[in-house]
Protein backbone atom coordinates (compact mmCIF):
# COMPACT_ATOMS: atom_id res chain seq x y z
CA UNK A 1 0.00 0.00 0.00
CA UNK A 2 2.75 2.34 0.75
CA UNK A 3 4.56 2.07 -2.17
CA UNK A 4 1.77 3.03 -4.25
CA UNK A 5 0.81 5.58 -2.21
CA UNK A 6 4.44 7.30 -2.85
CA UNK A 7 3.65 6.49 -6.39
CA UNK A 8 0.59 7.98 -6.61
CA UNK A 9 2.07 11.53 -4.56
CA UNK A 10 4.96 11.52 -6.76
CA UNK A 11 2.69 10.83 -9.95
CA UNK A 12 0.01 13.66 -9.50
CA UNK A 13 3.37 16.07 -7.77
CA UNK A 14 0.30 16.53 -5.27
CA UNK A 15 0.49 15.13 -1.05
CA UNK A 16 -3.04 15.94 -0.61
CA UNK A 17 -6.09 13.82 0.46
CA UNK A 18 -9.01 14.78 0.41
CA UNK A 19 -11.55 13.85 3.34
CA UNK A 20 -14.58 12.77 2.20
CA UNK A 21 -16.77 13.80 5.44
CA UNK A 22 -20.33 14.62 3.95
CA UNK A 23 -22.93 16.21 5.81
CA UNK A 24 -26.41 16.81 4.87
CA UNK A 25 -25.72 20.71 4.92
CA UNK A 26 -22.75 20.04 2.78
CA UNK A 27 -25.02 18.48 0.01
CA UNK A 28 -26.09 21.04 -2.50
CA UNK A 29 -29.77 21.19 -2.71
CA UNK A 30 -30.53 20.09 -6.16
CA UNK A 31 -29.06 16.73 -4.80
CA UNK A 32 -30.77 16.35 -1.55
CA UNK A 33 -33.91 17.01 -3.81
CA UNK A 34 -32.93 14.18 -6.32
CA UNK A 35 -32.45 11.37 -3.41
CA UNK A 36 -35.11 12.66 -0.74
CA UNK A 37 -37.64 12.49 -4.02
CA UNK A 38 -36.54 9.06 -4.54
CA UNK A 39 -36.08 7.27 -0.81
CA UNK A 40 -38.15 10.24 1.46
CA UNK A 41 -36.22 12.21 3.94
CA UNK A 42 -34.90 8.95 5.44
CA UNK A 43 -31.28 7.39 6.44
CA UNK A 44 -31.71 6.07 2.77
CA UNK A 45 -32.70 9.57 1.46
CA UNK A 46 -29.59 11.27 3.16
CA UNK A 47 -27.30 8.10 2.31
CA UNK A 48 -28.21 8.55 -1.50
CA UNK A 49 -27.59 11.70 -1.24
CA UNK A 50 -24.05 11.44 -0.04
CA UNK A 51 -23.38 9.00 -2.01
CA UNK A 52 -24.48 11.49 -5.53
CA UNK A 53 -22.25 14.26 -3.90
CA UNK A 54 -19.26 12.07 -3.23
CA UNK A 55 -19.61 11.10 -6.66
CA UNK A 56 -19.30 14.36 -7.97
CA UNK A 57 -16.63 15.55 -5.38
CA UNK A 58 -14.36 12.54 -6.75
CA UNK A 59 -14.87 12.81 -10.31
CA UNK A 60 -13.62 16.60 -9.98
CA UNK A 61 -10.59 15.34 -8.29
CA UNK A 62 -9.71 11.74 -8.77
CA UNK A 63 -6.88 13.58 -11.95
CA UNK A 64 -5.17 15.29 -9.11
CA UNK A 65 -4.82 13.56 -5.74
CA UNK A 66 -3.56 10.61 -4.66
CA UNK A 67 -6.02 9.60 -2.21
CA UNK A 68 -9.38 10.23 -0.29
CA UNK A 69 -10.35 9.76 3.35
CA UNK A 70 -13.32 8.86 3.83
CA UNK A 71 -14.65 9.84 7.83
CA UNK A 72 -16.95 6.70 8.73
CA UNK A 73 -19.10 8.57 11.53
CA UNK A 74 -20.69 10.65 8.78
CA UNK A 75 -21.71 7.45 7.09
CA UNK A 76 -22.59 5.00 10.02
CA UNK A 77 -24.74 8.05 11.86
CA UNK A 78 -27.39 6.88 8.76
CA UNK A 79 -27.16 3.21 10.09
CA UNK A 80 -27.12 0.45 7.52
CA UNK A 81 -27.55 2.88 4.39
CA UNK A 82 -25.06 4.94 5.67
CA UNK A 83 -22.42 2.02 5.55
CA UNK A 84 -23.66 1.16 2.45
CA UNK A 85 -22.78 4.70 1.13
CA UNK A 86 -19.44 4.32 2.70
CA UNK A 87 -18.58 0.84 1.14
CA UNK A 88 -19.91 2.41 -2.37
CA UNK A 89 -17.73 5.68 -2.07
CA UNK A 90 -14.75 3.17 -1.23
CA UNK A 91 -15.83 1.01 -4.41
CA UNK A 92 -16.39 3.94 -6.45
CA UNK A 93 -13.17 6.01 -5.52
CA UNK A 94 -11.34 2.90 -6.00
CA UNK A 95 -12.51 2.41 -9.75
CA UNK A 96 -11.15 6.20 -10.02
CA UNK A 97 -7.18 4.87 -9.10
CA UNK A 98 -7.40 6.34 -5.60
CA UNK A 99 -6.07 5.03 -2.65
CA UNK A 100 -8.31 4.38 0.22
CA UNK A 101 -7.53 6.01 3.86
CA UNK A 102 -10.95 4.63 5.80
CA UNK A 103 -10.98 7.11 8.66
CA UNK A 104 -12.27 4.46 11.31
CA UNK A 105 -10.44 4.96 14.51
CA UNK A 106 -10.30 1.28 15.56
CA UNK A 107 -9.51 0.40 18.97
CA UNK A 108 -10.07 -2.60 20.67
CA UNK A 109 -8.75 -6.17 22.78
CA UNK A 110 -7.48 -8.47 20.08
CA UNK A 111 -10.29 -10.89 19.37
CA UNK A 112 -12.24 -7.94 18.91
CA UNK A 113 -9.69 -5.93 16.92
CA UNK A 114 -9.28 -9.25 14.73
CA UNK A 115 -13.02 -8.41 13.75
CA UNK A 116 -12.59 -5.09 12.79
CA UNK A 117 -9.33 -5.92 11.11
CA UNK A 118 -10.72 -8.73 8.56
CA UNK A 119 -13.65 -6.87 7.68
CA UNK A 120 -11.70 -3.44 7.01
CA UNK A 121 -8.29 -4.51 5.84
CA UNK A 122 -8.49 -8.31 5.19
CA UNK A 123 -10.92 -10.99 4.50
CA UNK A 124 -13.74 -12.46 6.86
CA UNK A 125 -14.55 -16.41 7.07
CA UNK A 126 -18.24 -17.08 6.19
CA UNK A 127 -17.64 -21.04 6.73
CA UNK A 128 -15.46 -22.39 3.71
CA UNK A 129 -15.33 -18.76 1.74
CA UNK A 130 -13.56 -15.53 2.65
CA UNK A 131 -15.06 -12.56 1.42
CA UNK A 132 -13.47 -9.07 1.01
CA UNK A 133 -16.32 -6.45 2.62
CA UNK A 134 -15.17 -2.79 3.46
CA UNK A 135 -11.52 -2.86 1.08
CA UNK A 136 -9.94 0.46 2.14
CA UNK A 137 -6.25 0.04 1.31
CA UNK A 138 -5.41 1.45 4.55
CA UNK A 139 -7.00 3.13 8.09
CA UNK A 140 -7.10 4.62 11.22
CA UNK A 141 -6.27 3.05 14.05
CA UNK A 142 -6.24 4.27 18.24
CA UNK A 143 -3.00 2.09 19.81
CA UNK A 144 -3.98 3.04 23.53
CA UNK A 145 -4.49 -0.73 23.97
CA UNK A 146 -1.32 -1.48 23.14
CA UNK A 147 0.45 -4.01 20.96
CA UNK A 148 -2.02 -6.93 21.27
CA UNK A 149 -4.74 -5.00 20.17
CA UNK A 150 -2.40 -3.76 17.35
CA UNK A 151 -1.16 -6.72 16.10
CA UNK A 152 -4.55 -8.17 13.99
CA UNK A 153 -4.52 -5.02 11.88
CA UNK A 154 -0.37 -5.60 11.44
CA UNK A 155 -0.89 -9.12 10.28
CA UNK A 156 -3.82 -8.16 7.36
CA UNK A 157 -1.30 -5.39 6.56
CA UNK A 158 1.27 -8.01 6.05
CA UNK A 159 -0.59 -10.62 4.06
CA UNK A 160 -2.83 -8.28 1.95
CA UNK A 161 -0.74 -5.20 1.27
CA UNK A 162 -2.96 -2.58 3.17
CA UNK A 163 -1.60 0.17 5.27
CA UNK A 164 -2.23 1.77 8.97
CA UNK A 165 -2.28 5.35 10.17
CA UNK A 166 -1.87 5.05 14.29
CA UNK A 167 -3.20 8.14 16.15
CA UNK A 168 0.09 9.69 17.35
CA UNK A 169 -0.69 13.13 17.87
CA UNK A 170 -3.91 14.34 17.35
CA UNK A 171 -4.96 17.85 15.84
CA UNK A 172 -7.64 19.03 18.48
CA UNK A 173 -7.25 21.57 20.71
CA UNK A 174 -7.19 19.15 24.12
CA UNK A 175 -4.84 16.32 22.83
CA UNK A 176 -2.35 17.19 25.09
CA UNK A 177 -4.47 16.63 27.93
CA UNK A 178 -2.89 12.50 27.32
CA UNK A 179 -1.21 13.02 24.86
CA UNK A 180 0.97 15.44 25.75
CA UNK A 181 1.76 13.35 29.47
CA UNK A 182 5.45 12.88 30.69
CA UNK A 183 6.02 9.45 31.36
CA UNK A 184 9.01 8.43 32.42
CA UNK A 185 10.86 11.55 31.54
CA UNK A 186 8.74 11.70 28.04
CA UNK A 187 5.96 13.11 26.31
CA UNK A 188 3.60 10.28 26.02
CA UNK A 189 2.84 11.37 22.03
CA UNK A 190 6.44 10.60 22.24
CA UNK A 191 6.74 7.10 23.38
CA UNK A 192 4.05 6.35 21.38
CA UNK A 193 5.86 7.72 18.50
CA UNK A 194 8.72 5.76 19.15
CA UNK A 195 6.39 2.31 19.59
CA UNK A 196 4.81 2.95 15.97
CA UNK A 197 8.17 3.20 14.46
CA UNK A 198 8.95 -0.27 16.20
CA UNK A 199 6.18 -1.75 15.02
CA UNK A 200 6.51 -0.58 11.07
CA UNK A 201 10.19 -1.83 10.98
CA UNK A 202 9.31 -5.06 9.38
CA UNK A 203 7.31 -3.51 7.14
CA UNK A 204 9.29 -1.26 5.09
CA UNK A 205 8.34 -0.83 1.87
CA UNK A 206 10.78 -0.44 -1.46
CA UNK A 207 10.22 3.52 -1.09
CA UNK A 208 11.59 3.45 2.12
CA UNK A 209 8.60 3.88 4.06
CA UNK A 210 6.72 1.79 6.31
CA UNK A 211 2.83 0.59 6.34
CA UNK A 212 2.34 1.81 9.36
CA UNK A 213 2.02 5.43 9.53
CA UNK A 214 1.16 7.89 11.94
CA UNK A 215 -1.45 10.28 12.26
CA UNK A 216 0.50 13.46 13.37
CA UNK A 217 -2.10 16.82 13.53
CA UNK A 218 -0.91 19.94 11.87
CA UNK A 219 -2.10 22.23 14.53
CA UNK A 220 1.13 21.02 16.87
CA UNK A 221 3.74 22.27 14.77
CA UNK A 222 6.65 21.79 17.35
CA UNK A 223 5.39 18.62 18.50
CA UNK A 224 5.42 17.36 14.97
CA UNK A 225 8.91 17.97 14.40
CA UNK A 226 9.96 16.17 17.12
CA UNK A 227 8.28 13.35 15.76
CA UNK A 228 9.36 13.48 12.29
CA UNK A 229 12.72 12.84 13.70
CA UNK A 230 11.48 9.84 16.06
CA UNK A 231 9.99 8.61 13.06
CA UNK A 232 11.75 8.90 9.57
CA UNK A 233 10.60 6.38 7.75
CA UNK A 234 6.52 6.22 9.05
CA UNK A 235 4.33 8.33 6.79
CA UNK A 236 2.08 10.75 8.49
CA UNK A 237 -1.45 11.39 7.63
CA UNK A 238 -1.69 15.18 8.59
CA UNK A 239 -5.33 16.51 9.53
CA UNK A 240 -5.74 20.16 10.60
CA UNK A 241 -4.93 22.51 7.51
CA UNK A 242 -7.64 24.42 6.37
CA UNK A 243 -10.98 24.29 8.61
CA UNK A 244 -9.20 23.45 11.67
CA UNK A 245 -6.33 26.90 11.29
CA UNK A 246 -3.31 24.92 10.36
CA UNK A 247 -1.25 26.46 7.09
CA UNK A 248 1.47 25.08 5.02
CA UNK A 249 4.19 26.89 7.02
CA UNK A 250 2.65 24.87 9.78
CA UNK A 251 3.04 21.73 8.84
CA UNK A 252 5.94 21.85 6.50
CA UNK A 253 7.71 20.05 9.41
CA UNK A 254 5.80 16.69 8.66
CA UNK A 255 7.89 16.24 5.65
CA UNK A 256 11.38 14.65 4.95
CA UNK A 257 13.54 16.52 3.35
CA UNK A 258 13.53 14.04 0.68
CA UNK A 259 9.77 16.22 -0.16
CA UNK A 260 7.44 13.03 0.96
CA UNK A 261 6.68 11.47 4.25
CA UNK A 262 2.96 12.99 4.87
CA UNK A 263 -0.05 13.09 3.27
CA UNK A 264 -1.79 16.30 4.26
CA UNK A 265 -5.79 16.00 4.86
CA UNK A 266 -8.47 18.58 3.84
CA UNK A 267 -12.50 17.91 3.82
CA UNK A 268 -14.68 20.47 4.69
CA UNK A 269 -11.90 23.19 2.76
CA UNK A 270 -12.49 20.93 -0.13
CA UNK A 271 -16.03 19.52 -0.12
CA UNK A 272 -17.31 22.44 0.62
CA UNK A 273 -15.66 25.00 -1.04
CA UNK A 274 -18.49 26.24 -2.71
CA UNK A 275 -20.36 28.20 0.16
CA UNK A 276 -17.45 30.52 -0.99
CA UNK A 277 -19.86 33.59 -2.09
CA UNK A 278 -18.09 33.30 -5.63
CA UNK A 279 -19.45 30.15 -6.45
CA UNK A 280 -23.15 28.85 -6.84
CA UNK A 281 -24.31 25.37 -5.66
CA UNK A 282 -24.44 23.85 -9.47
CA UNK A 283 -20.26 24.47 -9.33
CA UNK A 284 -19.47 22.23 -6.11
CA UNK A 285 -17.33 19.83 -8.07
CA UNK A 286 -15.56 23.04 -9.76
CA UNK A 287 -15.32 24.60 -6.31
CA UNK A 288 -13.62 21.36 -4.79
CA UNK A 289 -11.14 21.01 -7.66
CA UNK A 290 -9.97 25.16 -7.60
CA UNK A 291 -9.97 24.27 -3.67
CA UNK A 292 -7.43 21.30 -4.45
CA UNK A 293 -5.46 22.86 -6.50
CA UNK A 294 -4.77 25.75 -4.56
CA UNK A 295 -4.25 23.51 -1.56
CA UNK A 296 -1.59 21.78 -4.03
CA UNK A 297 0.25 24.73 -4.60
CA UNK A 298 0.01 26.10 -0.82
CA UNK A 299 2.05 22.88 -0.29
CA UNK A 300 4.18 22.81 -2.63
CA UNK A 301 5.39 26.59 -2.21
CA UNK A 302 7.19 24.90 1.62
CA UNK A 303 8.17 22.07 -0.32
O1 LIG B 1 -6.23 14.18 14.83
C1 LIG B 1 -7.13 14.05 14.01
C2 LIG B 1 -7.50 12.83 13.47
C3 LIG B 1 -8.48 12.79 12.52
N1 LIG B 1 -9.12 13.91 12.10
C4 LIG B 1 -10.15 13.76 11.05
O2 LIG B 1 -9.73 14.50 9.89
C5 LIG B 1 -10.84 15.16 9.30
C6 LIG B 1 -10.62 16.67 9.38
O3 LIG B 1 -11.66 17.36 8.75
P1 LIG B 1 -11.56 18.95 8.41
O4 LIG B 1 -12.92 19.27 7.88
O5 LIG B 1 -10.48 19.13 7.38
O6 LIG B 1 -11.25 19.66 9.68
C7 LIG B 1 -12.07 14.67 10.06
O7 LIG B 1 -12.54 13.51 9.41
C8 LIG B 1 -11.52 14.31 11.42
O8 LIG B 1 -12.28 13.32 12.05
C9 LIG B 1 -8.76 15.12 12.63
O9 LIG B 1 -9.31 16.17 12.27
N2 LIG B 1 -7.77 15.16 13.57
Amino acid sequence: MIDILVKEIQKKDNPTVVGLDPRLNFVPTFIKEEAFEKFGKTPKGASEAFLMFNKGIIDAVSDLVPAVKPQVAMYEQYGAEGINAYIETIKYAKKKGLVIIGDIKRGDIATTAEAYSDGHIGKVDIEDEQCIVYDEDSITINPYLGYDSVEPYINNCKNFNRGLFILVKTSNPNSGEIQDLIVEGEALYKRVGRLVNKWGEELIGNSGYSQIGAVVGATHSSQAEELREIMPNNYFLVPGYGAQGATAKDLKVCFNKDGLGAIVNSSRGIIAAYKNAKYTELQFAEAAREAVIEMQKDLKSVL
